[in-house]
């Protein structure tokens, strides 16, 4: 378990932690959530001891580590950009922590072998930085850190550098591997789908503050507010209301009819919109819709068949109403047809 308490870290009178605490329990991947500078990296920093604290405290496995140097926390750091000694072959970078901790030979070979094998770079140990992909000297950098066997696994953006698809597949690896080293990591990231597809737990951070942490799926179906709302998915605004795309339904004749008997759709929980655009991403239809009455735009997600049946076509107009909204999770919105 990490436990931070009270934390407060200021850059002269800006203040990247505002009294921040979190527990990270043992054995979970914990993602830090945030846009830039909402302090993700700072208390990342804190708890590796690269950073210190103006007050507050930092526990570790029980023991106190707040004054203690980032050597002697027993942790293993992966950033962004890992810098790894270029004259060095993958086996000798892999192997480096154990030799300065005077490692017997045979132990080590054991260990840069299992390592390599878990980070999938089995053939890879005479190779240099330079003749590996961005995503195999990440890769690297994991096995480096692992090798020690910390108590506690650090990461700061470890695949921020590398294009969309390596990011996804190296994504899917890091949860594996989580799986099977059960190492307590903690990940900092300001993708909100790579946390929700990694993370068993989302810390979101604002402005030096945490406003909630729990699981993915809480986080995305019971949001604290509008900030986690927004931060974890598209939303649309109606009848004042954020609301996901995909909790949105299109109508056309029946509400339209009931819109025009009460004069107005507003008033019914209803929003008149005009359809802008209808773009087809495979199973699911994004229509583009510009709300009639205020003018602002927002976007609806239905299925192929529901975007058949309406036969949606640019410029007509259609209802939208939202069928969930996550201050009432499972709950229809009544609706008084
Ligand atoms: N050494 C420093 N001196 C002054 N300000 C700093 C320093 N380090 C960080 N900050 C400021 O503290 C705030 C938080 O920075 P931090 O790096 O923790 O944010 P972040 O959430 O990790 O952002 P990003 O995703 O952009 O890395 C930022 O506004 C940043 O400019």
């Amino acid at each position: 378990m990490i436990t931070v308490t009270g934390a407060r870290k200021n850059y002269g009178s800006f203040a990247a932690l505002d009294d921040v605490t979190i527990d990270i329990p043992s054995g979970s991947l914990t993602a830090l959530l945030g846009p830039s500078g909402s302090g993700k990296s700072t208390l990342l920093r804190s708890i590796a001891g690269l950073e210190a604290l103006d007050s507050g405290t930092v526990v570790i496995g029980g023991k106190d580590v707040t004054n203690v140097s980032p050597q002697k926390r027993d942790i293993g750091f992966v950033f962004q950009h890992y810098a790894a000694f270029k004259h060095m072959t993958v086996r000798d970078n892999v192997a480096f922590g154990l030799k300065i901790r005077k490692r017997p030979k045979p132990e080590i070979d054991k260990k840069v072998n299992e390592l390599l094998g878990i980070v999938g770079l089995d053939g890879f140990q005479h190779r240099y930085p330079a003749q590996l992909s961005g995503g195999q000297r990440q890769r690297m950098a994991l096995a480096r850190a692992l090798a020690v066997d910390p108590q506690v696994l650090l990461l700061d953006e470890p695949f921020g550098a590398l294009d969309a698809k390596v990011r996804t597949d190296l994504r899917t690896w890091l949860r594996r591997l989580h799986d099977e080293v059960h190492v307590t990591t903690v990940l900092v990231t300001h993708d909100q789908e790579e946390a929700l597809d990694v993370a068993d737990r989302i810390a979101v951070l604002n402005k030096g503050r945490i406003e909630q942490i729990g699981e993915p799926a809480d986080l995305y179906d019971r949001p604290a507010n509008d900030f986690v709302m927004s931060f974890l998915g598209s939303v649309a605004k109606l009848n004042g209301q954020l609301v996901r795309p995909h909790d949105i339904r299109l109508g056309r004749d029946p509400d339209m009819a009931l819109a025009q008997k009460a004069g107005t759709a507003e008033s019914l929980g209803v929003t008149r919109a005009t359809v802008e655009r209808v773009v087809h991403l495979g199973f699911e239809v994004r229509v583009d819709l510009r709300n009639e009455a205020t003018g602002e735009r927002f976007s609806a997600q239905v299925t192929r068949g529901d975007s058949a049946a309406l036969h949606l076509q640019e410029g007509e107009t259609v209802y939208a109403r939202a069928t969930r909204v996550p201050e009432l999770p499972e709950a229809e919105i009544p609706v008084s047809l």
